[in-house]
């Protein structure tokens, strides 16, 4: 015989009790370690990127349903968000303003007990972590569709912040409108300029005789429509709910894998997780071969390149600067190796990061 409804729901009250017993036995353990890091540090590091991403990676892993592995990672995400606000509140710097992606990427990779601080523009973010105004940052570093986010490249050139973790974000573009637009009378649309350009084939297809207006983020194309009749705005699902918007036509973006990455920049070095990767900058003399020399010590260790872009050095014409990701951190043997041998060819190594690949 079945149980009824009210046998089931008592079965469910017994075990909410004994997972709130257990939720706040978790709070009073991580109380303790942050009691253990203030004694063994006079300037403790209570944020461990490594030890999240191996939690976060083994729920995944053992998990046997029927809730989801993300969904359930996604769980664990927001405990130990909480346990980290008891161990300190933490105050993580977004690209802003409120509604962004780059927000969405940043409650995603620390939950939502922190509190997030929106910036107008990359080097702000970078500056807010420097000063010691917000623990970390979040900013958007390379899209799927669209490239690499170049200011967020040079910004690290005149930077000494670490990167401590990486988020990806499937990123969502709805067509939306406002209170007040008036949709046969539409003469423009709002976005950011990357934006538009991954909804250009959707635009031309459906709204060819409308003008395309960039500004300076998603967000603020939303914010825009609260005032005006005659326009409309592509962002995401936080911005429509952040502004009251109307969603007019749901995933205009022309590209369904669209993925944009995120870079948590903050002071600390992050120890080995067991599933890292590596940034780094890498400047040489401008030669013949002087790439393929670069590259040549990784292939013979078997390391993965990721991400290969260049840049203006901006010390002097046609003298460039190579960002390069790689699998593996940099305290493994492989790759204290390649890159001994990348300053033994008189190249000049700058580690941004060895970090956990993203796990959510
Ligand atoms: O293990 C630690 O170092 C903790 O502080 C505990 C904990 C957790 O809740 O599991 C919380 C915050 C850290 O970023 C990592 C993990």
């Amino acid at each position: 015989m079945t149980d009824s409804l009210d046998s089931l729901r008592d079965q469910i009250d017994a075990l909410d009790q004994q997972l709130q017993t257990l939720l706040n036995r978790r709070a009073e353990l991580a109380h303790a370690v942050a009691d253990v890091k203030r004694r063994e540090d006079s300037n403790p590091v209570f944020y461990r990127p490594e030890r999240e991403a191996q939690v976060l990676q083994r729920i995944k892993e053992r998990n046997q349903g029927p809730i989801d592995g993300e969904a359930m990672a996604r769980l664990f995400r927001e405990v130990m968000s909480i346990c980290l606000a008891l161990e300190q509140p933490m105050r993580v710097a977004f690209l802003g303003p409120e509604g962004t992606f780059t927000q969405q990427a940043a409650l995603k990779h620390f939950g939502h007990a922190v509190e997030s601080v929106p910036l107008g523009a990359i080097d702000e973010v970078f500056r807010e972590v420097e000063a010691g105004a917000a623990h970390y940052g979040v900013v958007p570093v390379e899209n799927s569709t669209e490239g690499m986010v170049s200011h967020t490249l040079d910004t690290f050139m005149s930077s000494s912040l670490k990167i401590c973790g990486e988020v990806e974000l499937r990123i969502h573009h709805h067509l939306l409108a406002g209170p007040h637009t008036r949709r046969d009378k539409v003469t423009r649309v709002y976005s950011h300029q990357q934006t538009l350009a991954q909804c250009r084939q959707w635009l031309d297809a459906h709204l060819p005789t409308v003008e395309r207006i960039p500004v300076s983020s998603n967000a603020e194309a939303a914010r825009r429509l609260r005032d005006e009749w005659n326009a409309l705005a592509i962002a995401g699902d936080m911005a429509a709910e952040l502004y009251g918007l109307e969603r007019v036509q749901s995933n205009i973006e022309d590209r369904p894998d669209n993925t944009t990455r995120f870079l948590v920049i903050g002071r600390q070095d992050t120890p080995p997780s067991g599933r890292d990767k590596t940034s780094m900058l890498v400047t040489g003399k401008n030669r013949p071969g002087l790439l393929s020399d670069m590259l040549l010590p990784f292939r013979e260790q078997g390391i993965n390149l990721t991400r290969l872009e260049s840049r203006p050095s901006r010390t002097a014409n046609w003298s460039y600067v190579f960002f390069i990701d790689c699998e593996g951190h940099k305290e493994d043997p492989l790759l204290k190796n390649v890159l001994e041998r990348l300053e033994g060819d008189g190249n000049t190594i700058r580690i941004l990061g060895s970090y956990p690949k993203a796990v959510l």
